[in-house]
């Protein structure tokens, strides 16, 4: 062989992962080449631990609601140190079982930072190595904005797994998914939570529907919002604890942690891209074509440093395509992206696919989209003390009424998603979910129900 490998994935995350596993099932001998831990920022730091915390939390509602139901309960108390101890044992555990697969599947796992010296080779650890194809799946890390004083006071998502003990009060700067879905945990796990957002909503870019009615649950559940809240300083003060000061004078107090989810960067820079012609886009990712080529002749990129969505199902098909494209004669396989379903773990949890109301109108005009919504109480809060609205829409498009986008807010959200997102990808009309027979009693019978 001309090479030392016929594909080596710079990146043991999602999109790295997934490329080697079906490149090496046809035969090829594969390598990727990992800095950290294996499973990359979904395992370690992302999808997986945040996952497990909104567990706990969902169990912490539950307990909460529980007297409402006739239940007598001795809660002696929660154990934060317990929960995370669990958490990273189980994570220890996906970690070993990526190791034992790789080596299973024939695949190298090279152990340090990779960087490009030219196109087929990549050095790890000072030493080279050569592949026939290489794939960049860097993944990307936590964003702090440098320019703000203070800002290295405050932890980050990664900062938040760290944590072995709970915070009693925090501030979560951001409202976007990270900012939501930690301050959710924190929240229901009996943390004081302020969160600061620039904005009056969370979840820009959202349907309006999904943002109201997260925002409104969010501060009912005691989340102190604070809007149009721009921070200027974080400082740490006499007692130990830290103040967050806005641009325009206002002084938050008393926070045991801080932290920032105000978006990600790409993890570039150990790339030496320079070496091999790869220019990035001013948005820090690298830009690639409908079959995941950088340009270079034998390079791809797949996952969040292509700048597509910032999910893991995306990163792993991208990297499956791929190799089925190389290596299994199906060069037709490309990421669809018109409708990629998205749960955020909030409390509630949001689920959604397709286009916002407002896109919706943007691409199709105005009066060609019509939406059908539902605003109600599901039974589980049927008489308990917290009541926790749910909410849904659908955008329909033309005569046909063609679903483009479904949303929906409240328990259950992020299992009702799939199903519904396998109907948006079919094109289905609503007469479609209209003939499907209602499941009852359910949240989710309102979507087959709407008038
Ligand atoms: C807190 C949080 C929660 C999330 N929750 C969800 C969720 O619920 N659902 C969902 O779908 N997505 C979620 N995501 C997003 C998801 O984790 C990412 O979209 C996904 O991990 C991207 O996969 P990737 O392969 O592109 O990169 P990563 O998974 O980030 O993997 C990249 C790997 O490459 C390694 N690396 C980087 N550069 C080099 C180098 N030069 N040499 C060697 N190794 C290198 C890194 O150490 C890392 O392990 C979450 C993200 C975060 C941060
Ligand atoms: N459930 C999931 O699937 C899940 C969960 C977590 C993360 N993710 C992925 O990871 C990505 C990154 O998450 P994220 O929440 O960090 O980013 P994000 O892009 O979702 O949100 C960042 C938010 O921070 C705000 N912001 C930026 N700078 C700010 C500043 N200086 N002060 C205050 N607010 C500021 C932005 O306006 C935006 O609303 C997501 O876009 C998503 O694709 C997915």
């Amino acid at each position: 062989m001309k090479y030392d490998y016929d594909l080596i994935a710079i990146g043991g995350g999602s999109g790295g992962l997934s490329v080697v596993e079906r490149a090496a099932e046809y035969g090829k001998k594969c390598a990727v080449v990992e800095a950290k831990k294996l499973g990359g920022t979904c395992v370690n730091i992302g999808c997986v631990p945040k996952k497990v915390m909104w567990f706990g939390a969902h169990i912490a509602e539950a307990l909460r609601d529980a007297p409402d139901y006739g239940f007598d309960l001795d809660v002696k108390g929660f154990s934060w140190a317990k929960l995370v101890e669990q958490r990273e044992t189980y994570i220890k555990n996906i970690n070993t079982w990526f190791g034992g697969y790789m080596e299973k599947l024939g695949v190298d796992v090279l152990q340090g930072w990779g960087r490009f010296v030219d196109a087929n080779t990549i050095e790890v650890d000072g030493k080279r190595y050569t592949a026939e194809v290489i794939v960049i799946s860097p993944g990307g890390v936590p964003d702090i904005p440098q320019e703000t004083e203070g800002a290295e006071l405050g932890l980050t998502s990664d900062g938040f797994f760290a944590l072995t003990t709970q915070p009693k009060k925090v501030a979560v700067i951001g409202s976007g998914y990270i900012a939501v879905e930690l301050a959710g945990v924190f929240q229901a796990l009996g943390t004081d939570v302020s969160l600061l957002s620039r904005k009056d909503l969370v979840l820009r870019g959202f349907d309006d529907m999904i943002r109201e009615t997260l925002t409104d649950a969010m501060i009912e559940s005691g989340i102190h919002k604070e809007y149009h809240f721009r921070v200027k300083k974080l400082e740490r003060v006499a007692d130990g604890t830290i103040t967050v000061i806005s641009e325009d004078g206002q002084c938050l107090t008393g926070f045991d942690e801080v932290v920032w989810a105000v978006g990600r960067r790409n993890l570039l820079e150990p790339l030496a891209l320079e070496n091999v012609g790869i220019e990035p886009t001013n948005r820090g990712t690298i830009e690639v074509d409908s079959c995941h080529h950088t340009g270079v002749a034998n390079i791809y990129a797949i996952g969040d440093v292509t700048g597509q969505p910032q999910l893991t199902p995306v990163a792993i098909r991208a990297g499956r395509f791929l190799a089925e494209r190389l290596y299994n004669g199906k060069p037709h396989l490309k990421l669809d992206l018109h409708a990629v379903p998205t749960v955020i773990f909030s409390h509630p949890p949001v689920g959604t696919v397709g286009l916002a109301e407002h896109d919706a109108r943007k691409a199709y005009g105005h009066d060609n989209v019509k939406v059908y919504t539902s605003v109600f109480t599901p039974m589980r809060y049927a008489f308990t003390q917290h009541q926790i609205k749910t909410a849904l829409k659908l955008v329909v498009y033309g005569p046909e009424e063609r679903v483009v986008g479904i949303h929906i807010v409240g328990d259950g959200a992020d299992e009702m998603l799939q199903g519904f997102a396998v109907a948006v990808q079919m094109n289905a009309r609503k007469s479609d979910l209209d003939a499907t027979i209602a499941i009852h009693p359910s949240s989710a019978e309102e979507l087959v129900t709407m008038r």
